[in-house]
């Protein structure tokens, strides 16, 4: 199988710690694939990883077949892959475009920087993408907290990634921001971009997966089709537990 994203017996220790322990993992082009599993089990390690944050101690990285496991941070974003970080830290003092066009200017998609009128052109379609074209003169600090998830979002989107690397941009919205959420992974998806979500909102990885990964210390324990994973007596044990099972049956009866 040729994966767009292949990951081959990756570790990565800090010190003595490992976060990482020999991890395999394909990401097929096109498809929504959800990294779940309980605190601290290497997923936001994992996502630096392929982002070039950390280099793996053992094991490589190749995208659309190029090895880039021993490349750094901005080159890994030319080749296609952006991402968004847990802690959303925009720059204060200039506007929701301009934070957008800062992202789009220093991870130019042609190995050259950029021209500041064509980083503002693609800032510009990338807040038209995540909706927020109408606040584009705010500073971030006039945002609520689930446009300043788009915002981060639209950063990650200005170079048009192939790839795109959401980690937990759920965590602190309400009900109806999460839906918004998920429509606009469902577009972005619709795009042509392939996706790695990082989250903890069942609900928003159960409406936007094709296929959940699950870490746990450090390992995959299991991968494949949302209904199986959650379903897997490994995954209720580690991460889940048994009131989410509950849940998912009287919701099911619900329905029936
Ligand atoms: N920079 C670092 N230095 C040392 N240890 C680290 C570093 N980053 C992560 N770790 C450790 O690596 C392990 C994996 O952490 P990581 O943040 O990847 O987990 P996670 O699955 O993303 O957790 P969460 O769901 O809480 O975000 C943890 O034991 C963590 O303490």
């Amino acid at each position: 199988m040729n994966y767009l994203l292949d990951i081959q017996d990756v570790s990565l220790y800090f010190g003595g710690v490992r976060a990482l322990g020999d991890v395999t993992l394909g990401v097929e082009q096109g498809e929504v694939l959800g990294l779940i599993g309980p605190n601290g089990a290497g997923k936001t390690t994992l996502m630096n990883a392929i982002s070039g944050i950390y280099r793996p101690t053992a094991g490589r990285i190749a995208f659309g077949r190029r090895v880039i496991s021993d490349q750094p941070p901005h080159r890994i974003a030319k080749l296609g892959i952006g991402r968004t970080f847990q802690v959303v830290q925009p720059f204060a003092n200039l506007s929701v475009l301009e934070n957008v066009a800062v992202g789009a200017m220093f991870a130019g998609t042609r190995g050259v920087l950029g021209s500041r009128a064509q980083a503002m052109r693609m800032a510009g379609i990338a807040l038209e993408r995540v909706g927020l074209s109408g606040r584009a003169d705010m500073l971030p600090g006039q945002l609520t907290l689930s446009n300043r998830k788009r915002l981060e979002l639209a950063r990650a989107l200005s170079t048009n990634p192939s790839l795109l690397l959401l980690d937990e941009v759920m965590a602190g919205l309400n009900h109806s921001e999460i839906g918004g959420l998920v429509n606009l992974i469902q577009k972005i998806r619709r795009d042509g971009t392939t996706v790695i979500v990082i989250e903890h909102v069942m609900r928003a990885i159960l409406a936007v997966c094709d296929r959940i990964a699950v870490l746990q210390s450090g390992s995959i324990i299991t991968v494949g089709d949302p209904a199986a994973v959650i379903s897997d007596p490994r995954v209720i044990g580690a991460y889940l537990g048994n009131r989410f099972v509950e849940r998912q049956k009287r919701k099911a009866l619900e329905v029936a």
